[in-house]
C-alpha cells in the first residue's frame, strides 16, 4: 500500500455544495462560508460558476461574491468557465484559476452543456488559449467517470481520452467526477488503473459524490493508488442539477477525518470547517451530511 505522505483538498462546497439549493442564497453568507473555509485552512477554494444564469441562477451572483471576498495569501479561488463568455467574466472577477467541465457520456453533456462531448472540447479549446494568454491555470473536470444517470455504465477508455484532450490543451489537473455517486472501490481502481498507465498521479484529482455512501471508500481506493488530490464540500453540501437524484459531494469533514487516521498531512483545521459547515447548514435550514461533523457537533452541544 503505497499511501501520499500530503494530501490536498480542493473545496467545492460554495459552488457544486450551493449551485443546486432552490431558494436564494444572500451573496453574503456566500462570501462568509469562503472565508471561513480559507481562514480555516483550505488553499484551493472554487466559489462560484460563471455559467449561463438562467441554467444555474444560484451562481448568477458569482461576480458578487468573488468582489466580496477576503483574498487570503496563499490560496487560490476558481471558478467554473463552460466557454469563452464564462472565461471573460471570470478573468474580470480576478479568478486565480478557472475550471472547464467535460462529461464523459453525450446524452450529459447535452444536459449539462447543451453540446456533444466534441463540440465542448472545442469551446475548452477557446478557454485554454485564452487562459493561457491570460496566465491563468486550468482544471479539467471530466463528469460521470462511473456512470451516467442518462446512459449508464461509461467506459473507462473514454474517460482515458478525454483526460489526454484536456491535457493536450492545457489543462494542468484533471478532476474525475463520480457525478452522481455510484462508484465503488472497485470500479474506482478500474478507472484509475487505464488512467494511471498514461498520467502522473499527481495530474490527477478525485470528485467523489456520496449517493451510495461510497465516496470515502473510493477516495481511500484513490490515495492507495497515489492520488492526493480530493474535491470535498462541507458539510456534504450539493447534488448536480442535471443530476436527479445525486446527493452532495463526500463531506470535507469526512475526507479530514480519514486523512487524519492515515496520518496524512493537509494543513486544515477539522473543527474550524465543522463551524463554517454548521452555519451554512442553519442558515440553509438543511441538515448537516458529514458524519463526523454530527459527532463533533453532539458531542459539543
Ligand atoms: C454551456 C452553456 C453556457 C451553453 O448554454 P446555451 O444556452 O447553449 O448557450 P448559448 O451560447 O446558445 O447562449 C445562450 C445565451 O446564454 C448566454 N451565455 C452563454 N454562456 C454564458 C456564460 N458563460 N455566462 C453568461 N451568459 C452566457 C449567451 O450570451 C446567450 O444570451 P442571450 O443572447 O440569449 O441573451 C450552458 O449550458 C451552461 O451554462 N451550462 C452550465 C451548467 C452547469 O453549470 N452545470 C453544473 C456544473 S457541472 C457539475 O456540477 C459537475 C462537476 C464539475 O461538479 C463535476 C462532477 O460532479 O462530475
Amino acid at each position: 500500500m503505497v499511501l501520499p505522505g500530503k494530501a490536498t483538498l480542493v473545496e467545492v462546497g460554495p459552488r457544486d455544495g450551493l449551485q443546486n439549493e432552490t431558494g436564494l442564497i444572500a451573496s453574503a453568507d456566500k462570501i462568509e462560508l469562503i472565508n471561513a473555509l480559507a481562514r480555516a485552512g483550505l488553499t484551493r477554494i472554487e466559489a462560484g460558476a460563471f455559467v449561463n444564469p438562467k441554467w444555474v441562477p444560484q451562481m448568477a451572483d458569482s461576480e458578487a461574491v468573488l468582489a466580496g471576498i477576503e483574498r487570503r495569501a496563499g490560496v487560490s479561488y476558481s471558478a467554473l468557465t463552460p466557454n469563452l463568455k464564462g472565461f471573460e467574466r471570470a478573468l474580470a472577477a480576478k479568478a486565480d484559476e478557472v475550471a472547464i467541465f467535460a462529461a464523459a457520456s453525450e446524452a450529459f453533456s447535452q444536459k449539462n452543456l447543451n453540446c456533444s462531448i466534441d463540440k465542448s472540447l472545442a469551446r475548452f479549446a477557446e478557454v485554454t488559449q485564452a487562459a493561457a494568454q491570460a496566465k491563468i491555470p486550468v482544471r479539467g473536470y471530466i463528469s460521470c467517470v462511473l456512470g451516467c444517470p442518462y446512459s449508464g455504465a461509461v467506459d473507462p477508455a473514454l474517460c482515458v481520452d478525454i483526460a489526454e484532450a484536456l491535457f493536450d490543451m492545457g489543462c494542468f489537473e484533471v478532476s474525475l467526477g463520480d457525478t452522481i455517486g455510484v462508484g465503488t472501490a472497485a470500479s474506482t481502481q478500474a478507472l484509475l488503473t487505464p488512467m494511471l498507465q498514461k498520467f502522473n498521479p499527481k495530474q490527477l484529482a478525485v470528485h467523489m459524490h456520496d449517493t451510495y455512501g461510497q465516496a470515502l471508500a473510493n477516495v481511500y481506493q484513490s490515495l492507495q493508488m497515489g492520488i492526493s488530490v480530493i474535491d470535498a464540500s462541507v458539510a456534504g453540501l450539493g447534488g448536480c442539477p442535471y443530476a436527479k437524484g445525486a446527493s452532495g459531494n463526500l463531506a470535507t469533514e469526512d475526507v479530514l477525518y480519514l486523512l487524519n487516521g492515515l496520518g496524512i498531512e493537509h494543513g486544515i483545521d477539522l473543527n474550524q470547517v465543522v463551524v463554517a459547515g454548521d452555519v451554512m447548514c442553519r442558515k440553509l435550514g438543511i441538515a448537516n451530511h458529514s458524519r463526523v461533523a454530527q459527532a463533533l457537533l453532539s458531542q459539543n452541544a
